[in-house]
């Protein structure tokens, strides 16, 4: 069907263009980062981030990846400064991840990879009414992007690692309240930024993108736990293992890639 894809070899990202032309635009993500080409600009001040109030909802898994959804009807928990304008509403969290032993990061520094990628997505509710249509503003979304690295056990990613075996089909979900995502923050706030797109349909180019420098450690046994999951429903007969569910970097077309001091 029209706006089905996926990470596979017949609907994977190289087939994407068909249905969703974007694909091919002037500002997809995600990128190669390469660091002495992204000069520190002094006018980046720090980013902001509000999370204290934050109200987590549900965890879900939607076919593409596992989310973590948060109440973003009001401005209880924001991102701001650096290089946005606007306080940016949380709304939901994901992650990007391989197979065992491949890396599975969506950005790349210096063409390296890391295991896994965390997406805390935001969106100006200043200037627009919804998510929707904040999506298809060139101003819309701000993505703090956080690179997961291999080591020891993380701390506080038990919390969702453990509730993975309860979305394992695509279309589940369950209650996840209470969990603050700055729990998921490494030490330092340190970043690059530049304006990029939706890293999966419909790859909508309303995104400002801000990656951390400092990954934070997780373990490959915490991280194996992803891959239990499955892009497919319970109905369907093959058990698709969710892996591999990331975009390869996009041409950069001109643009520049700032960093923070
Ligand atoms: C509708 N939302 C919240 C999103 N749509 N696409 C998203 C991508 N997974 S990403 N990687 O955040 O661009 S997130
Ligand atoms: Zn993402």
């Amino acid at each position: 069907k029209g706006n089905h894809w996926g990470y596979g070899k017949e609907d994977g990202p190289s087939i994407w263009h068909k249905n969703f032309p974007t694909a091919d635009g002037d500002r997809q993500s995600p990128i190669d980062i390469i660091p002495k080409e992204a000069p520190c600009d002094p006018n980046l001040g720090q980013i902001v981030l509000n999370y204290d109030q934050c109200t987590s909802l549900n965890i879900t898994n939607n076919g593409h990846s596992v989310v973590v959804e948060f109440d973003d009807t009001d401005d209880r928990s924001v991102i701001q400064g650096g290089p946005l304008d606007n306080p940016y509403r949380l709304k939901q969290f994901h992650f990007h991840w391989g197979g065992k032993g491949c890396h599975g990061s969506e950005h790349t520094v210096e063409g390296m990879s890391y295991a896994s990628e965390l997406h805390l997505v935001h969106w100006n509710a200043v200037k627009y009414k919804s998510f929707g249509q904040a999506a298809e503003a060139p101003d819309g979304l701000a993505v703090l992007g956080i690179f997961l690295d291999t080591g020891d056990d993380h701390r506080w990613l038990h919390m969702v690692t453990d509730a993975l075996y309860m979305v394992k089909f695509k279309a589940s979900v369950t209650d996840f309240k209470g969990f603050n995502p700055k729990c998921l923050l490494p030490s330092s706030l340190h970043y690059w930024t530049y304006l990029g797109s939706l890293t999966t349909p419909p790859l909508h180019e309303s995104v400002i993108w801000i990656v951390l420098k400092e990954p934070i450690i997780v373990s490959e046994k915490q991280l194996g736990k992803f891959r239990m999951l499955l892009f497919s429903g319970e109905e369907e007969d093959q058990r698709l293992r969710m892996e591999n569910n990331f975009r390869p970097p996009q041409p950069l077309k001109g643009r520049k890639v700032r960093s923070s001091n």
